[in-house]
């Protein structure tokens, strides 16, 4: 029946047409309570088709897959734009529709059809709650069928024991969120998907070497003491005495490497011990590599690696070839080699582009214990525990090609990556598919005596609280990487190495005036929260990566305590991270602040033609260095 509306903020009776009676009941269904709600009443053309409800996994740092397309790239939509990119919002719908080209494979003529219609092309996303289809947005109403589902099958369940290398780390695996979009551990998203366990866990790796497997591995001694060198005195290995000076705390951090990579030479096991400086009148200086290599061969026992070899050809006989007869391992003592001349040591990564990203990591791992950017390359004492998860993606795809793991010690990378990524990319690549590498880093601190801190005389409550952060503890982070036919334009276009200011950007092309790049990094959302323990390690290395929005452009202002106002590249990051400030001359790069589909960022835009070989360079402004001058950090 109708009744009369009494609309209290017209102060009139307004009819039906623009209330709602909200009635309670109670179990006789007698009208205890009613309410009289104004609505507001649109009218919907025929035509209009609400966009269905979609949802992001939230990222930690969302825009760290945003990859600038340029025009050279991609010159389909140029006429599309009013004028040269001016503006946000031109940029924006630019990048928006070449985005839909290339990253999500729309023909041109396909778009070109739904927004021909439009005089100028209208804006694609009017809010955070409408908008674009981007690839790897999951929809509210499940995944469609170029979206597929991870595999439930990657979901892993493993004996963890508390404290273990492997529990540490597998903590922070198990929930890595596979989205390119995503960098959150928790998404709630595709955890409601059941993709909590996405990756893999690390489980410790069976040794496949004995002792004496190593020494013919080995190409020659890396040095005087070498356990290559050494092997006349194999046979006294096992009672040599010089092993009992090695301190316990060392022989933890062996074990630890030992469990990720058991047939890792002694020689790169002596390099990750030696990073554990033990100064305040310790006499232990540095392990040797024979006394890694005794080490092992006590830890590890090669009467164990002969009969878990020979349980596995079993095994496999059984399942395979009943009749194949098993091949049976003997103890053998090898003769020593003759020593050639000294080994050439590491080549960690013959892909160029990639190692950016390593020499990156590898000063992620040294920096709490260096005093400068220019020492750190020489005082390390960290290990990060790397995984690269190569992901064959298209729009959706998120299917992991391939896990690589491995172990960059401070200053030197012991991982030899087995795998040309080039190789596991092109195949991608001829499916029509975008390549994508994803990275996931977990550097693994390892300070057991607390010497930096000590060293660099912290208060005892902050290094109480620092030390349990970092020592024998997991500090984890993420990196995605979007890499677009391999080699990313913008990694292609830029080499980080030593400047006058510890490590710079260098163009390895010339650098047209108006390229950009963005700047990419963590989206800190409470500064305050946020920074603690950032604050101590900038303040301490002297290096601040913070990029502040809003007011200020530059890096190091990150006192804003704004959500989103703060791009911490410390972590998180591309090679813009390195770029240093111009002063005194002018800078040949700027800072412009973007909102891009509702979301701030920056982008470095060259604002002259920068040579091949130049150092790109910005203005941090006078606040950056007050800042610094005041104590450093944010
Ligand atoms: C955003 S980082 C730049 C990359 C840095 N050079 C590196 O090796 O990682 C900013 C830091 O670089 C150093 N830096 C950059 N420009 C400098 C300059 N003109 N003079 C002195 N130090 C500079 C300062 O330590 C500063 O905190």
């Amino acid at each position: 029946m109708p009744r009369p509306c009494f609309d209290p903020l017209l102060d009139a009776d307004v009819g039906d047409a623009t209330c709602m009676y909200v009635d309670e009941y109670d179990s006789d269904e007698n009208i205890l309570e009613s309410e009289v709600v104004p609505i507001d009443v649109y009218d919907v053309v025929e035509s209009f088709h609400p966009h269905p409800p979609y949802q992001y996994c939230t990222p930690a740092s969302r825009n760290e897959n945003a990859r600038m397309i340029d025009n050279r790239e991609c010159a389909l939509f140029n006429g599309w734009t009013i004028s040269r990119i001016q503006t946000a919002n031109n940029f924006t719908r630019l990048q928006t529709v070449r985005r839909l080209h290339i990253d999500c494979g729309f023909e041109a003529e396909v778009i070109n059809n739904v927004l021909k219609q439009y005089t100028v092309f209208r804006p694609l996303r009017l809010s955070n709650e409408s908008g674009l289809d981007l690839p790897n947005v999951v929809w509210a109403d499940g995944p469609s069928s170029s979206k597929p589902k991870l595999p439930l099958h990657f979901a892993q369940e493993f004996p963890n024991k508390l404290g273990d290398i492997f529990n540490q780390i597998n903590k922070g695996v198990a929930k890595f969120c596979p989205n390119q979009n995503c960098l959150t551990h928790n998404c709630h998203v595709h955890i409601d998907q059941g993709w909590e366990m996405y990756t893999p866990a690390f489980v410790p790796k069976q040794p496949r070497h004995t002792s004496e497997d190593l020494r013919a591995l080995a190409d020659g001694p890396c040095g005087n003491d070498c356990f290559v060198s050494s092997a006349e005195d194999a046979m006294e290995d096992d009672s040599a005495e010089d092993c009992f000076l090695v301190p316990e705390d060392v022989v933890d951090v062996l074990s630890d490497v030992l469990k990720l990579e058991p047939d890792m030479l002694p020689c790169y096991l002596a390099v990750i011990c030696k990073t554990i400086d033990r100064q305040n009148g310790d006499s232990f200086k540095k392990m040797t590599c024979r006394q890694a290599f005794v080490l092992r061969k006590k830890m590890i026992g090669d009467e164990k690696v002969v009969q878990e070899l020979d349980d596995k050809d079993a095994m496999q006989d059984g399942r395979q070839t009943p009749v194949k007869k098993r091949r049976k391992r003997k103890l053998v003592q090898t003769k020593p080699k003759k020593p050639k001349s000294k080994r050439k040591r590491i080549n960690v990564c013959s892909w160029e582009s990639f190692t950016i990203t390593l020499r990156a990591l590898r000063a992620h791992a040294a920096t709490p214990a260096s005093a400068s950017a220019s020492s750190r390359r020489h005082t390390a004492s960290g290990i990060a525990v790397v995984t690269i998860t190569v992901c064959a993606a298209g729009p959706g795809a998120i299917q992991p090609a391939l896990i690589i793991q491995g172990v960059v010690a401070g200053g030197v990378s012991v991982v030899r990556w087995g795998v040309n990524v080039t190789r596991i990319c092109a195949p991608c690549a001829m499916r029509g598919m975008l390549p994508i590498l994803s990275v996931s880093v977990f550097l693994l601190r390892v300070d057991t005596n607390n010497s930096f801190l000590q060293e660099h005389g912290y208060p005892v409550h902050e290094r109480r609280a620092y030390a349990e952060e970092i020592q024998g503890t997991l500090i984890f982070f993420q990196l995605n990487l979007l890499i677009k036919y391999v080699f990313p334009p913008f990694m292609q276009r830029f080499e980080v190495k030593e400047a006058k200011y510890g490590l710079g950007a260098f163009a390895l092309e010339e650098i047209r005036k108006e390229d950009i790049i963005e700047y990419v990094g963590e989206l800190l959302d409470n500064i305050e929260e946020k920074l603690d323990h950032r604050a101590i390690i900038q303040q301490h290395s002297d290096l601040n990566y913070c990029f502040g929005m809003g007011e200020s452009k530059r890096p190091g202002k990150s006192d804003v305590a704004v959500a989103g106002t703060t791009v911490d590249a410390q972590w998180l990051g591309n090679p813009t991270r390195f770029l240093n400030d111009s002063k005194p001359r002018p800078a040949n790069c700027v800072a412009d602040e973007l909102v891009v589909n509702g979301e701030r960022r920056l982008l470095i835009r060259a604002v002259k033609n920068v040579k091949k070989g130049a150092e790109l360079t910005l203005r941090y402004g006078d606040d950056y260095w007050k800042h610094a001058k005041n104590g450093g950090g944010p």
